[in-house]
């Protein structure tokens, strides 16, 4: 999916969230942790659940390479059951010597067809690189994460007297474009958002950090928002496990709603004129 099919998206459904499917067995409802395909079975009555009100789904590997081999047969799987429709996003942080990280922009984009993958910018243009080759999918390049540990690195200054996450979000954003590259920066972080869109004004930004985390919705979409939207808010665990009984599915879908209808207002008071 290009940039405009997304923006589409995210008009035709006033809506930019991000279903984040970080399934962890040991949260799902006991009475499907039983069953042989219990990962599998909850992701897709999760995305049947909030396909309606979301336009992308992120991946993150973490929760499948676990399981080794099974596991990615069921992130596999997943992708597959996602509509073509959404935005699909492999949540791996990968990057590593050019050579390797040219491996891992195939085995994303390739061998499992996803739309994005996270990158980690700590080894730079040539880890880099090999992922932003492929002009027709996203690099989604760490940018101020949403974590404590943020401020050990990222806020560092620089003898510019920028911050570290400054300096690399302005250097990556000239090696892409806006059709190839986007950057993750977490709710949490949302007071730095007007001063990032100064850095990159259209570039999509992947925010994850709404819901469990604590960052508000409001705050990412009066700071963060340009004119094409320009967010996707990627929401996790306050969806998953909204609720551990029988009735999950129902519930992700109640709150993922609120979310959708959450942004359709954000959108009618913060999208530029
Ligand atoms: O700075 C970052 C970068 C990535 N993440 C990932 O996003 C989701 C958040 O999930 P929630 O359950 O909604 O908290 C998860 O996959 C993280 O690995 C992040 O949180 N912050």
């Amino acid at each position: 999916m290009n940039r405009s099919q997304l923006t589409g998206q995210i008009k035709a459904k006033q809506s930019y969230l991000c279903v984040g499917l970080d399934t962890d067995v040991t949260k799902i409802p006991a009475h499907l942790q039983s069953q042989p395909q219990a990962v599998l079975q909850f992701n897709k009555a999760i995305i049947d659940a909030t396909k309606n009100y979301c336009v992308a789904y992120k991946i993150n590997t973490a929760f499948y390479e676990v399981y080794g081999l099974k596991g990615w047969e069921i992130l596999e799987e997943t992708l597959a059951y996602i509509p073509s429709t959404h935005f699909t996003i492999a949540d791996a942080k990968r990057g590593d010597i050019g050579n390797t990280s040219a491996q891992y922009a195939r085995t994303f984009f390739e061998t499992y067809s996803f739309d994005a993958v996270t990158v980690a910018p700590y080894m730079g243009e040539d880890s880099i690189r090999p992922f932003l080759e492929y002009t027709d999918k996203f690099t989604i390049v760490l940018g101020l994460t949403s974590n404590k540990g943020a401020g050990d690195f990222e806020y560092l200054k620089t003898n510019t007297g920028n911050y570290f996450y400054e300096e690399v979000i302005s250097k990556i954003s000239t090696w892409g474009t806006q059709d190839n590259l986007m950057f993750v920066v977490g709710a949490t972080q949302a007071k730095e958002l007007e001063n990032i869109r100064k850095i990159i004004p259209s570039n999509f930004l992947l925010i994850p950090g709404v819901g469990a985390q604590g960052g508000s919705l409001e705050d990412v979409s009066k700071y963060g928002m340009n004119k094409d939207c320009g967010l996707l808010v990627n929401v996790g665990r306050s969806i998953l496990y909204a609720s551990t009984q029988e009735d999950f599915a129902e519930t992700a879908a109640t709150v993922s709603k609120e979310y959708q209808q959450q942004m359709t207002g954000c959108l009618k008071t913060y999208l530029p004129v």
